[in-house]
C-alpha cells in the first residue's frame, strides 16, 4: 500500500492506495488527535511501501508527523514541494516556494484531468483559494478566509453575532434570523469571490472544486465539478 496524506491547517486527510492506485481506505484526523498519537487503527494493520505527504502545516509539525510515520512503517516519507515546471505545468508565483503546496497539488491534479482547458481550481477549506490555470501555465490566484474563519471573526469581534453553526446551502430567501443572516452572507461571499475571479480573469474557465465547503458551491456554478480528493490526487504527480 501507499499512504498519502494532505496535511491542511485544521485536519490531516489520508488514504491508502493499493498497487493499482485504487484507494482502499481513507479518513481524516485533527492535529490534536495526531498530537495525542491517536492514529487510525488501520495504520497498525497494513504494510506500507511508500508514504507521500503534502503539508501546509509548519515545518516542525510536518517533520514530527514524518518522523512518526517513518517509525511506524520503516520507510522514509516523501514530502511534496512546489517544483516548477512539474507534469508539464509552470508555476505562476514569483517565488514558487511561497505557493502553498496544497494549491499546487490541486492544480496538478486538475490539469491532469483537463489538460486543454482554462481552469479555476477552488479549494474551500480552512481558507478558500482560487488558482487560475491556462494550458501549461499556472497564472497565480487568490486567498481568502474560509467560512468558519469568517464566522469566528464575527463571533469574536461582536457582542450580538455569535452563530454556532452554518446552514449547508446558499440562501434562497432573505434572512430573518441572525443565524441565516450570517450563514447566507458568508456562503454568498464565497460564491461571489469565485465568480469575480472568473469574470475578471478567465471568463471561459472550467471550475474544479475541492475542500469541505466546495460542495455547496457546486449547484451554484453551472458546469463546475466537485473533486473531494484533488489535493491527494496531486501527490502522485508531484512525487511519481
Ligand atoms: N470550527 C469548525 N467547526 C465546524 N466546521 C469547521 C470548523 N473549522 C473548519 N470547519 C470546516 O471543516 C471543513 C474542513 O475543510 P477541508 O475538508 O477542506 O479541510 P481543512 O483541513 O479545513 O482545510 P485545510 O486543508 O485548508 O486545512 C470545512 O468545511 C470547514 O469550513
Ligand atoms: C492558503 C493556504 C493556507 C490554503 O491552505 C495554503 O495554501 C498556504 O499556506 N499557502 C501559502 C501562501 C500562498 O499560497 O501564497
Ligand atoms: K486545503
Amino acid at each position: 500500500m501507499i499512504l498519502e496524506l494532505d496535511c491542511g491547517n485544521s485536519r490531516i486527510k489520508w488514504r491508502l492506495v493499493n498497487a493499482s492506485l485504487q484507494p482502499e481506505h481513507s479518513g481524516s484526523l485533527s492535529w490534536l488527535e495526531f498530537q495525542a498519537r491517536a492514529l487510525p487503527e488501520i495504520f497498525r494493520q497494513v504494510s506500507v511501501a511508500r508514504v507521500r505527504i503534502g503539508s501546509v502545516a509548519a515545518q516542525d509539525i510536518t517533520q514530527d508527523l514524518s518522523g512518526v510515520l517513518k517509525a511506524l512503517f520503516a520507510v522514509e516519507p516523501e514530502i511534496a514541494g512546489v517544483a516548477s515546471p512539474c507534469a508539464g505545468i509552470r508555476c505562476g508565483y514569483d517565488d514558487p516556494q511561497r505557493l502553498g503546496v496544497d494549491r499546487w497539488l490541486a492544480v496538478l491534479a486538475a490539469v491532469a484531468e483537463y489538460p486543454e482547458c482554462d481552469l479555476l481550481v477552488v479549494d474551500a477549506g480552512s481558507a478558500i483559494t482560487v488558482d487560475l490555470v491556462s494550458p501549461g501555465l499556472h497564472r497565480g490566484g487568490f486567498i481568502g478566509p474560509g467560512l468558519h474563519m469568517m464566522r469566528d471573526a464575527l463571533f469574536s469581534a461582536t457582542a450580538g453575532v455569535k452563530v454556532p453553526s452554518l446552514a449547508p446551502d446558499l440562501p434562497s430567501s432573505v434572512a430573518s434570523t441572525t443565524g441565516a443572516a450570517v450563514s447566507g452572507a458568508l456562503r454568498m461571499m464565497q460564491l461571489g469571490f469565485v465568480e469575480q475571479c472568473r469574470l475578471r480573469f478567465s471568463p471561459d474557465a472550467h471550475i474544479v472544486l475541492t475542500g469541505g465547503d466546495g460542495q455547496a458551491l457546486l449547484a451554484e456554478l453551472p458546469g463546475a465539478v466537485w473533486r473531494p480528493a484533488l489535493v491527494l490526487d496531486g501527490l502522485r504527480l508531484a512525487l511519481p
